[in-house]
C-alpha cells in the first residue's frame, strides 16, 4: 500500500485527495492528516482513515481534537508538527495542499526523508524554487504537479525531449471578472471576488485568480518545474477551463491535455504516476462542451501577472517577496479592509522597495519574506 500524509486535509485539495484514496480500496494507507483550524472536519477524517498521527495549527486546537481521535493517534500542533508529518509519518509520498509559503518548511522535511511530492501548495515552489528543486534532486525526489496546468503539461511532456519544446501554454480562465473591464472592478465584493466560473476552490486561490496572480505564481511555478525560461513560458485565457494547458513543439506540434475541470484528475494522476487508474470524475463530452475559445492575454488588464513574470526573470528575493506581498494583500482584502484593486496597488509597492538578494540561502528567503508581510501589512490599501 501507498503511505500517504497529507498537508491542509481539510481544505479544497485535502478533501479531493481523500475522496481519490476512498475511490480505490486497499491502495493507499493515510498515514499522516494536517489541517488548520477545523477540528470537526479533522476527527471525522481521523476516524474514516486512522492515521497514525494529525496536526493542527495550534495548541488549542489541538487539545479539542485529542479526546475524539482514535486510541493511539498521536495529536501535534504548530510548525513543528507540521514538519513531523511530513517527514517523520513514514509516507512515501506527501500532498502539499496548504495555502502559502508557511508550506516551505514541510516540504523540505518531506523531501529529506526521501518522500515524493505531490505539490500543490504552488507557493512554496515561488517563494524558494531553486532551493526545493536541488533539495529533491539531491535525494533522488519526485516532485509531481498537481496544480491542473502543470499536470496537464507534464503529461503532455511524457518522454519527450525538453530540447523539442518550443515553448509551453498556461490556460487561464480569467477568472470571476473575466467579463468585467478595468474600470468596473473599483467596487467589487468579496463574495463577488470568491465566485470562480469553473473551480471550486480554497479562497485565497479563488482570489489569486481573479487578480490573475494565479497565473503569475503558475507561470513561476512551471519555470521551476519544468526548467524552462520564462521566454518559453506564455499564458493563453480559455474561459471553459477545459484546455487544462499545452505544450507547443518544435515542429509546430501542438500536444494539450483536455478534461472536465475537477481536481481528482491531476490528484490522482500524481498519486498513481505513472499508472492512469478509473477516477471518480466526470468525463469529457466534446459533443456537449460544443466550442471551445482562446484569447490574448492582455497585460495591462491584469498588473499581477505582468509583476510575476518581472519577479520571476529578476529571480532571488524578487519571487519570495511579490508572493509574501500577495499573500498579505489576498488576506487583507478577504478581511475587507482593503478593496479589490488594492491587491496589485500594495504588491507593486513592495516590490519597488524590495532589492533583490541573488540566490538566496534559507535565512535570507526568511527575511525577505517577513520584510514583504510587514511592508504589505502597513501599506495604504
Ligand atoms: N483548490 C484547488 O483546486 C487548487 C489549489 N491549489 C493550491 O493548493 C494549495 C491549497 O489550496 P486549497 O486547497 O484551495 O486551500 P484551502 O483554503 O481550501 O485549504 C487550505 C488547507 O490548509 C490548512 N491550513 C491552514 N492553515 C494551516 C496551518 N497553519 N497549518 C496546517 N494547515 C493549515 C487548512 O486547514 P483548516 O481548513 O482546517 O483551517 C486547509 O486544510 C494552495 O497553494 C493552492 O494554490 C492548486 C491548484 C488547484
Ligand atoms: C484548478 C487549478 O489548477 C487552479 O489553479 C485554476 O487553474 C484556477 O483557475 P484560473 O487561475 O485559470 O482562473
Ligand atoms: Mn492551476
Amino acid at each position: 500500500m501507498n503511505k500517504i500524509a497529507i498537508l491542509g486535509s481539510t481544505g479544497s485539495i485535502g478533501t479531493q485527495t481523500l475522496d481519490v484514496v476512498a475511490s480505490d480500496p486497499g491502495r493507499y494507507e493515510i498515514v499522516g492528516l494536517a489541517a488548520g483550524g477545523n477540528t470537526e472536519l479533522l476527527i471525522e477524517q481521523a476516524k474514516r482513515f486512522r492515521p497514525a498521527q494529525v496536526c493542527l495549527a495550534t495548541k488549542e486546537a489541538a487539545e479539542q481534537v485529542r479526546p475524539f481521535v482514535p486510541p493511539g493517534t498521536r495529536v501535534l500542533y504548530g510548525e513543528e508538527g507540521l514538519v513531523e508529518i511530513a517527514g517523520g509519518s513514514g509516507a512515501d509520498m506527501v500532498v502539499t495542499g496548504i495555502v502559502g509559503s508557511r508550506g516551505l518548511n514541510a516540504t523540505l522535511a518531506a523531501i529529506d526523508a526521501g518522500a515524493a511530492i505531490a505539490l500543490a501548495n504552488k507557493e512554496t515552489l515561488v517563494t524558494a524554487g531553486h532551493l526545493v528543486m536541488e533539495r529533491a534532486a539531491a535525494k533522488g525526489v519526485p516532485i509531481l504537479p498537481v496544480d491542473s496546468e502543470h499536470s496537464a503539461i507534464f503529461q503532455c511532456l511524457n518522454g519527450e525531449d525538453r530540447a523539442s519544446v518550443q515553448r509551453i501554454v498556461l490556460t487561464a480562465s480569467g477568472g470571476a471578472f473575466r467579463d468585467k473591464r478595468r474600470e468596473e472592478l473599483a467596487d467589487v465584493t468579496v463574495e463577488q471576488a470568491l465566485s470562480h466560473p469553473n473551480w471550486s476552490m480554497g479562497a485565497k486561490i479563488t482570489i489569486d485568480s481573479a487578480t490573475m496572480a494565479n497565473k503569475g505564481l503558475e507561470v513561476i511555478e512551471a519555470h521551476w518545474l519544468f526548467g524552462l525560461p520564462y521566454e518559453r513560458i506564455d499564458v493563453l485565457i480559455h474561459p471553459e477551463s477545459i484546455v487544462h494547458s499545452f505544450v507547443e513543439f518544435v515542429d509546430n506540434s501542438i500536444v494539450a491535455q483536455l478534461g472536465m475541470p475537477d481536481m481528482r484528475v491531476p490528484i490522482q494522476y500524481a498519486l498513481t504516476y505513472p499508472e492512469r487508474r478509473r477516477t471518480p470524475a466526470a468525463r469529457l463530452d466534446l459533443a456537449k462542451a460544443g466550442s471551445l475559445h482562446f484569447r490574448e492575454m492582455d497585460f495591462d488588464r491584469y498588473p499581477c501577472l505582468r509583476m510575476a513574470y518581472e519577479s520571476g526573470r529578476t529571480g532571488g528575493t524578487a519571487p519570495t517577496v511579490f508572493n509574501a506581498a500577495n499573500e498579505v494583500a489576498v488576506a487583507r482584502f478577504l478581511r475587507g479592509e482593503i478593496p479589490f484593486l488594492s491587491i496589485e496597488r500594495i504588491v507593486e509597492a513592495v516590490l519597488e522597495r524590495h532589492t533583490a538578494v541573488a540566490n538566496p540561502g534559507l535565512g535570507e528567503i526568511a527575511e525577505a519574506d517577513e520584510w514583504a508581510r510587514k511592508a504589505a501589512e502597513a501599506a495604504k490599501g
